[in-house]
């Protein structure tokens, strides 16, 4: 079940900004050349993405799921001067396609792309974050914040995204994947260190503030 019908979603695109030309094209070539094109931001996600992290201006970001780079421009577009973007991807396959993207963008200078398992390069991180994007295996969702939690400063956010799980996570599946989502939903609904609240936008977007 897609949460947004298609009406309403192609209303959100035209009363928002744009998509970027590079945006649009990788878009359409993940849906054309990549497996599970349905991975990717997209245009309204990523204007959400954009916006907020402008809100921010942030100095560093960490992004745990690349997959082809839309949502790490995104970011991009919002950092400070100086600011840089780490993102990681376990999917090698997917090095060059991205590596060009980024080469093509105004941000190749300020992003960190990582290859390899984030559950074992996020540990490695020195930084602290002013935003972290956690879109990976979702069963993992709750470890990377728990990992992460300490290098984010206070007032920083952690973004994760796909939280509503097409629906799943409101009929209460019980599959393992919807059971990892719900288990991590009630989590952060507990945790008195953060401001929270999911954002119905694509596949629910759970925007969590540290106090
Ligand atoms: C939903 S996609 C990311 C979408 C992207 N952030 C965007 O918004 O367009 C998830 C990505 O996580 C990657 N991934 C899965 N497990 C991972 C792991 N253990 N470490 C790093 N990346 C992983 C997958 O290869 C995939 O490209």
């Amino acid at each position: 079940m897609e949460l947004l019908n298609e009406t309403l979603k192609l209303y959100l695109e035209q009363y928002c900004e744009p998509e970027p030309e590079l945006l649009k094209h990788i878009d359409r070539e993940t849906h054309l050349k990549v497996l599970m094109p349905r991975m990717v931001s997209g245009h309204y996600q990523g204007r959400v993405i954009s916006l907020l992290t402008k809100l921010v201006n942030p100095k560093n970001i960490l992004e745990i799921g690349t997959f082809t780079g839309y949502a790490t421009l995104c970011f991009a577009e919002g950092l400070a001067e100086g600011g840089k973007i780490i993102t990681i991807d376990i999917n090698e396959e997917l090095e060059d396609r991205v590596r060009g993207y980024f080469a093509q963008s105004a941000y190749a200078d300020k992003i960190d792309y990582r290859i390899g398992n984030a559950m074992e390069i996020v540990p490695t991180l020195k930084e602290t974050f002013d935003i972290v994007f956690i879109d990976a295996d979702k069963k993992n969702n709750l470890n990377y914040y728990n990992l992460v939690f300490n290098q984010v400063k206070p007032g920083g956010l952690i973004i994760v995204d796909n939280v509503l799980w097409s629906g799943k996570v409101l009929a209460q599946k019980e599959d393992k994947d919807t059971s990892n989502i719900i288990n991590f939903n009630d989590e952060i609904a507990k945790d008195k260190s953060v401001e929270k609240l999911i954002l119905p936008v694509r596949d629910g977007l759970f925007i969590i503030r540290k106090k």
